[in-house]
C-alpha cells in the first residue's frame, strides 16, 4: 500500500530538506550519517557520489535495524561532489581553501555530480547518478575575497551554493540545478514513485 510507506532522509543537509519541501514531500524521519567523505586514491568524482551516497543510505537503514515499522521504510541518501575535470573540489574547512576553490573555478567549466541512493522495505538498492555541467563567469579579485567573507561556502562541496550570492557567478548551466544545490528532484522523484511512495499526497488541502 503506497500510503503506508515511510521516508527516512539519511542526511543533516538543511538544503536537501528543504528541496522535498520544495515538492511536498516531508520525511517522516531524518537520520544524518556521518561518515568519512575521504575520496579513495584516484577515485573518479562520480564513483564517490555513488560510494557515499551508498554509504549513508544502507548505514542508516543499518541503524534503523528492529524499528516497528521496518518493513515499510525506504531510506533515501544522497552525496553531491563538485570537480573540475577529475579533480575532486572538497567541502573547504578554511577561508585560503575556499578562496582556491574559487580560483580554480573561475571562468572554468566544472561538473557537479549527486549520487541517490534509495534502500527498498526489503533492503534492495536503488540506485541515480545526475550530472550537471556549471560554467563560472571569470571571477575578479572582489568577488572572490567578498565571497570567501560572506561565509556561504562553508560546508558546500566545492566551496559555493548556487542557490546564494554564488547564483551570480554562474554564466551558463546545463543539466538539473536541484542537483547543484544537493538533491536532484525530478530524479529523486522517480526513485520514490519506482516504490511506491505517493509523493501528490501532500498536494491537496484536505490531505492529512
Ligand atoms: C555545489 C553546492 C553544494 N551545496 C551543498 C549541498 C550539500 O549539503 C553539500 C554537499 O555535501 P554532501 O557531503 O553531499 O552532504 P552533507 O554532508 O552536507 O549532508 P548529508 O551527508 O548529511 O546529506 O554542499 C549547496 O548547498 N549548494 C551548491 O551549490
Amino acid at each position: 500500500m503506497s500510503k503506508s510507506r515511510k521516508l527516512i532522509l539519511a542526511s543533516g543537509s538543511p538544503r536537501r530538506l528543504e528541496l522535498l519541501g520544495q515538492v511536498g514531500i516531508e520525511p517522516d524521519r531524518l537520520m544524518p550519517m556521518d561518515l568519512d567523505e575521504t575520496p579513495a586514491k584516484a577515485e573518479h568524482p562520480r564513483a564517490l557520489a555513488k560510494r557515499l551516497s551508498v554509504a549513508k543510505a544502507t548505514a542508516a537503514r543499518k541503524a534503523l535495524k528492529g524499528d516497528p515499522v521496518w518493513d515499510r521504510q525506504l531510506v533515501l541518501a544522497a552525496d553531491t561532489v563538485v570537480a573540475v575535470g577529475r579533480r575532486i573540489l572538497r567541502k573547504p574547512e578554511h577561508l585560503d581553501d575556499a578562496s582556491d576553490a574559487l580560483h580554480l573555478l573561475s571562468g572554468r567549466n566544472h561538473r557537479v555530480f549527486t549520487g541517490l541512493t534509495l534502500v527498498t522495505p526489503s533492503g534492495g538498492q536503488r540506485l541515480r547518478m545526475v550530472e550537471t555541467r556549471v560554467r563560472f563567469k571569470r571571477l575578479a579579485r572582489a568577488d572572490i575575497e567578498n565571497y570567501v567573507a560572506s561565509g556561504e561556502w562553508r560546508g558546500k562541496a566545492g566551496g559555493y551554493a548556487i542557490q546564494g550570492l554564488a547564483g551570480g557567478f554562474v554564466a551558463r548551466l546545463v543539466g538539473s540545478y536541484s542537483n547543484v544545490v544537493g538533491l536532484p528532484l525530478y530524479e529523486t522523484i522517480a526513485l520514490l514513485n519506482g516504490e511506491g511512495y505517493d509523493v501528490h499526497r501532500s498536494w491537496h488541502a484536505e490531505a492529512g
